[in-house]
């Protein structure tokens, strides 16, 4: 392998998993990330060895087998056929926030802290039918918990309706469409009983509380390309359309691999027909959305102003999340320098965030945490303005 890696032309950016073969047959595995280098993709490995042939596993995607080259020279040996030697070396750079859970909390005091919370692969595990993807009532009263005594948003792909109808809880904000569609809860301050004495603004006060979505215009072409692809795509095992209001999902997790490339044809011949539209990845689906700036990040940022925190230094938005869309909101709080960027993976993934929880189960822990590292700093001082993150 020269210094350049291994030309590779894979439709996917990330991390992949590689099995690899000799001429023995003798199976190993590692990970590696594919860069864009000069318009073409390329393997980049370091380290010793040769393989005969390759499959590749990308994180979100599954197997995309691509054309090999007959040798591959140059693994490295920390990480060959040992999926935890690699996950361990990816969480230095981004450690478990479990772990860490002290470093997080510490700088807490008397700050604000805001929750936002992704809900596939976040607070739901990732199912094969996407109308299952249930959290559990421990989950829920985790969620519950932590919005008692946080600011709590969820910011999903999914309708609003849709996750809202999954999360069942009265006192989060919720965000749909990726964010581009936006309703705070009808709160009175008996619904936030441990934020009314904190600074909370009037959007929490109204009777039906407060509608935005920045991609209205967008509604009938949606409808128009929703009809479109389910009539292009109806004849595809497999192959689902979903309603996302403002964006359309259609999921290829149960198609066979032998039509995914007709599928994604058909999907992109209608996209084509629709300029004002592009097509996102996310975990084996296709999400087409309005060509609008606005994304996860901005309805982090949007909700943070809502809230009366625009131009405030010390409130610390956390966001955990699992997806590709995610990535937006891990940027903003990195741009913004202060906050907790945590992705949920169990294998190592490019990514912004700087924490990382393996799945659900670690998500729970880690918000039942939260919850119980709060309800102990407000039992412990009875300022109202510690209670709520607001001073020391
Ligand atoms: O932003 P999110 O809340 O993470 O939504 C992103 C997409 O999540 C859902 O699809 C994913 O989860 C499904 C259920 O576990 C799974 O079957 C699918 O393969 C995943 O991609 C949702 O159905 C999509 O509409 C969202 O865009």
């Amino acid at each position: 392998m020269d210094k350049e890696g291994v030309p590779f032309q894979g439709s996917f950016l990330g991390y992949y998993q590689i099995d690899m073969s000799d001429r023995k047959n003798t199976t190993r595995m590692e990970f590696t990330k594919i860069n864009q280098a000069r318009g073409l993709r390329r393997l980049m490995l370091t380290g010793q060895t040769q393989c005969f042939a390759f499959r590749l596993k990308h994180h979100d995607h599954g197997f995309v087998d691509r054309p090999f080259p007959p040798r591959v020279r140059g693994l490295d040996q920390h990480h060959c056929g040992d999926p935890e030697a690699a996950y361990h070396l990816w969480q230095k750079d981004h450690p478990s926030a479990l772990k860490v859970f002290d470093r997080i909390t510490k700088p807490a005091k008397g700050k604000r802290i805001v929750v936002f919370l992704d809900y596939d692969g976040t607070l739901s595990p990732i199912v094969n039918d996407p109308d299952r993807a249930f959290m559990t009532d421990e989950m829920r009263s985790a969620v519950k918990k932590v919005s008692n005594y946080f600011p709590t948003a969820i910011i999903s792909g999914r309708s609003r309706d849709k996750v809202k109808e999954f999360v069942r809880l009265e006192n989060v904000y919720y965000a749909g469409s990726h964010g581009m569609d936006i309703m705070s809860p009808p709160a009175s301050p008996e619904s936030f009983p441990s934020w009314k004495h904190s600074t909370i603004p009037a959007l929490h006060q109204k009777g039906n509380g407060t509608v935005f979505q920045p991609a209205r215009n967008y509604l009938p072409a949606v409808q128009e390309m929703l009809a479109a692809i389910e009539k292009q795509i109806a004849n595809i095992q497999g192959a689902r359309v979903e309603d996302n209001r403002f964006c359309i999902s259609v999921h290829y997790r149960q198609v066979k691999e032998e039509d995914l490339e007709m599928l994604e044809q058909k999907v992109i011949s209608v996209l084509q027909k629709y300029p004002d539209f592009h097509l996102t990845r996310g975990k084996m689906v296709m999400e087409i959305r309005p060509s609008i700036e606005w994304n996860k990040g901005h309805a982090l940022e949007y909700l943070l102003e809502k809230l009366g925190f625009k131009d405030s230094t010390d409130v610390l938005p956390l966001y955990i999340g699992d997806d590709r869309t995610d990535e937006d909101a891990f940027k903003v709080i990195q741009r913004r320098g202060q906050g907790y960027p945590i992705i949920v993976s169990s294998i190592p993934k490019e990514t912004k965030a700087s924490y990382s929880l393996r799945d659900p189960s670690e998500v729970l822990a880690f918000l039942s945490r939260l919850a119980r590292w709060r309800k102990a700093s407000s039992s412990s001082n009875r300022s109202s303005a510690q209670i709520w993150g607001l001073g020391d």
